[in-house]
């Protein structure tokens, strides 16, 4: 009801031209989404989705979304898995990493009921053995942006909570992902594309919008990082604030600035990759989502252990709560306060 309320409020802000110039798609839905997927650079859409319906830009109390909402099934089945997807940046890129509505994006996806969240990035790599056109998922974060990005849906006065961010990826989902490893391949190439997992592999986020200097990817490396990227934090936080199971899958693009034998990383570098990229992030995404619909994982169902984890982390005593943030957070969480 509530987005239905939201897509219809937008509507009406947005010129009329705007909405339907969008396509012939309905602009509400109301049946259930399972999925949310956050595509990133070079990724705005998944061709091996079929959309069912075009929410305009999403308003929530934490902004709107980065680009409308395409609500779709898996190409060549009715099933009634759905999938909830937003790109990053916007449909034409015009977020760079430090604007990117990202409280809102996650929000939007959670008040869509989506059980998890997947979502995508071109990253650069850290390590020799992670090459350009590797995929990776990287179950730690090393934060090195600024502190100027809203990064809490708890950091008002007035409401104060502390989630658990140890583990910020989902093991379970991604162990999941893991199980399609052989789907991405390198047609242009001897070499074979890699999917990399463990429980060490470590993403640094950096602020950007620049690459980082020669110094500092050196400095990354010998923090034990392997891949770079400028937009993990805050989305990970956001989403365990939310309740949700997330991993990124890692795109490799480029080496990064480390290298002295090397150019340090241009964008040339990074969009010649991501037609490969972008193929075997739709070969992986058909596996994985043929297989929720098929049957939807324990992890989905259970919310990999953090349901109701919220209600826990909230340290402001209940007399003392912010009347005016509660009736935000029930766009997050409707029945807990
Ligand atoms: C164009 S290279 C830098 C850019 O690419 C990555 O974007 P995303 O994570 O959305 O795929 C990286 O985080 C930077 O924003
Ligand atoms: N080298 C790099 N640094 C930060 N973000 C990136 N995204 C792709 N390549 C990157």
């Amino acid at each position: 009801m509530n987005r239905i309320k939201n897509t219809l409020a937008v509507a009406k802000k947005l010129k009329l031209s705007q909405v339907m110039t969008n396509s012939e798609l309905p602009s509400i839905f109301e049946g259930t989404v399972d999925l949310g997927i956050i595509g990133g650079t070079g990724l705005y859409k998944l061709d091996c989705l079929k959309p069912i319906a075009l929410l305009p830009p999403m308003v929530t109390p934490w902004g709107t979304t980065s680009s409308p909402v395409t609500i779709s099934q898996f190409v060549g089945t009715n099933s009634h898995f759905h999938v909830a997807f937003i790109a990053r940046h916007g449909v034409n890129h015009e977020y760079p990493p430090t604007k990117v509505p990202f409280r809102a994006n996650m929000a939007a996806l959670k008040n869509l009921n989506c059980k998890a969240v997947l979502s995508f990035s071109a990253v650069g790599s850290l390590q020799s053995h992670i090459k350009p056109r590797d995929f990776v998922l990287p179950q730690q974060i090393i934060d090195r942006t600024k502190g100027i990005r809203h990064s809490s849906y708890f950091n008002d006065e007035g409401l104060v909570g502390h989630v658990g961010f140890g583990q910020p990826f989902s093991q379970e989902f991604a162990e999941y992902i893991y199980q399609f490893k052989d789907s991405i391949t390198n047609p242009e190439s001897e070499e074979p594309c890699h999917l990399h997992y463990d429980k060490d592999l470590t993403v640094v986020c950096m602020e950007g919008p620049q690459f980082s200097t020669r110094a500092e990817s050196k400095m990354y490396r010998m923090f034990g990082g392997h891949i770079i990227n400028m937009s993990v934090i805050p989305e990970a936080k956001l989403a365990r604030e939310c309740e949700l199971p997330y991993q990124m899958i890692c795109m490799s693009t480029d080496y990064d600035a480390w290298r002295d034998e090397a150019e340090p990383v241009t964008v040339e570098t990074v969009i010649g990759n991501l037609t490969n990229n972008g193929r075997n992030a739709n070969h992986l995404a058909s596996k994985i989502i043929a297989s929720m619909a098929k049957e939807i994982p324990e992890f989905m169902h259970t919310g990999d252990g953090l349901h109701g984890s919220i209600k826990k982390s909230i340290s402001t005593k209940p007399d003392a709560m912010s009347k005016e943030t509660l009736e935000k957070l029930k766009y997050l969480f409707p029945g807990y306060w």
